[in-house]
């Protein structure tokens, strides 16, 4: 079960200042119902993200159990869309304390940073791990980077059987990983070729760590195949889950200049699942001067941090709670406490969690913030699914509403270029030139 409710986004409560009046959705009614078309056409190219809830599994599930059967770790080489699902899935499903009780282990390797990349080395015994280089590009600098020198450290310590030690994941024909894989005989598994990185957590890229961590794969799919269904029936908004989502931050970012868009769950195996959306929203959205800053908060610990901001700042956010109804575990705070703190006598803690977003939404109301909720009774695989193939929805509808194409990334390329320069990278002299007149470091402050 999940629960969307956007009563206070409207300006029934809030004012039609900061609040969305109903026939404001309905000025949308007709372009939405163009661009629920559209996307209907397009299940095979831009949105055919759509189509992964119906794929076999069979081999990632047959995969994953050889995995368990026979290594100890499983160390996923990827950043960006190819990492931050299975940090998002893994987090949310096996909770904080998985790898210090279970195997295979699961650890993330996405940035090059050297501590963290030795910290992770010092975890594993390379001998029992298996590494997956997941990349959709097949070529993205930090992925290679930290793939080169686990590859080189397989061979001189495995030079028999390095190879069963690897596992690549990415586009089926294009890029070097998959001429690499190629050439050397790796397990390769493909991505979809019209799935981009930040919609993939539903292809193989996530879906095999997740079923290595013995995690129900079929029911992640199950309830995103629950969510199409409901949102291929109709393009009525508030219906659709996906673009009711969608069109309220809409409205909020380009009538009510609500610039920044904050996700806030009340509940800490979601803290990664705030990570993965910041990518969506981000990288999709963003562009030709459109889009919304995505803001993580987490509940209660950011009422103790962000929320002074959020009231009293710049009246420029639109906050989602995501509250989890059943909580694993629970703790009973005694009754027999002294006066001061006595109004907490007999409560659980999940009780103080849920009260305090009801207390953290009603003030947040009273500033005239626009909030919504949404609510969730159990965070398992099957709403997990849904949850992520809902926001892929919304991000891909509110692009289109927005008259962008949310599924390229133009403007994150010309820093990787400048980096190429830098590192001598052949074709790219100029912009090395470029990049020192850019690099002036004229007015700075030394202590
Ligand atoms: O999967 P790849 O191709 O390695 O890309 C990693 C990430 O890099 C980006 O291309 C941005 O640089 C993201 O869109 C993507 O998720």
């Amino acid at each position: 079960m999940i629960k969307i409710d956007y009563t206070n986004v409207m300006a029934k409560i809030i004012g039609e200042k900061d609040g969305i009046i109903p026939q404001e959705f309905d000025e949308y009614n007709h372009i939405v119902h163009e661009i629920h078309e559209k996307i209907l056409k397009e299940k095979d190219t831009h949105f055919y993200f759509t189509k992964l809830p119906y794929q076999d599994t069979q081999e990632i599930k047959t995969l994953a159990k050889e995995i368990r059967e026979n290594f100890d770790y499983f160390v996923v080489i990827g950043i960006g869309g190819s990492a931050l699902g299975n940090q998002m899935i893994q987090e949310a499903i096996n909770g904080f304390n998985y790898n210090n009780f279970e195997f295979p282990k699961l650890y993330i390797l996405d940035n090059v940073d050297p501590e963290k990349f030795g910290n992770i080395l010092d975890l594993i015994d390379i001998r029992k791990t298996i590494f997956n280089v997941i990349t959709k590009s097949g070529s993205t600098v930090e992925t290679m980077a930290n793939f080169a020198i686990i590859y080189t450290t397989l061979k001189e310590l495995l030079p028999e059987t390095y190879k069963n030690h690897l596992i690549f994941t990415t586009d089926p024909e294009k890029g070097f990983l998959r001429k690499f894989g190629q050439l050397e005989g790796i397990k390769t598994l493909d991505i979809p070729p019209a799935v981009g990185g930040r919609f993939s957590v539903l292809t193989s890229v996530g879906l095999l760590s997740a079923a290595v961590c013995g995690i129900d794969i079929d029911a992640l799919l199950e309830g995103a195949k629950k969510a199409d269904k409901i949102c291929s029936k109709t393009s009525i908004v508030i219906e659709n889950p996906a673009y009711l989502i969608g069109l309220i931050h809409y409205i909020a970012a380009e009538k009510k200049g609500k610039s920044i868009s904050v996700m806030m769950p009340y509940f800490e195996r979601l803290s990664s699942f705030v990570d993965w959306y910041r990518q969506l929203w981000a990288e999709s959205l963003g562009k030709q001067g459109y889009g919304q800053t995505p803001v993580k908060a987490i509940g209660t610990i950011d009422q103790h941090s962000q929320i002074q901001l959020f009231r009293e700042g710049p009246k420029d956010k639109i906050v989602t709670f995501i509250q989890v109804e059943k909580s694993l575990r629970d703790f009973k705070i005694p009754s027999d406490l002294p006066p001061e703190i006595s109004y907490l006598s007999g409560y659980t803690l999940k009780e103080i969690l849920d009260m305090e977003l009801l207390g953290t939404r009603a003030a947040l109301t009273k500033s005239k913030v626009p909030n919504l909720t949404i609510t969730i009774d159990e965070l398992n695989p099957y709403n997990l699914g849904m949850l992520i193939y809902i926001y892929e929805l919304a991000t891909g509808f509110t692009g289109y509403l927005y008259k962008i194409n949310p599924f390229d990334q133009p403007a994150v390329e010309e820093g990787k270029n400048f980096a190429y320069g830098l590192m001598g990278r052949k074709g790219y002299e100029e912009k090395l030139r470029e990049f020192k007149e850019l690099n002036r470091q004229e007015f700075i402050l030394e202590l």
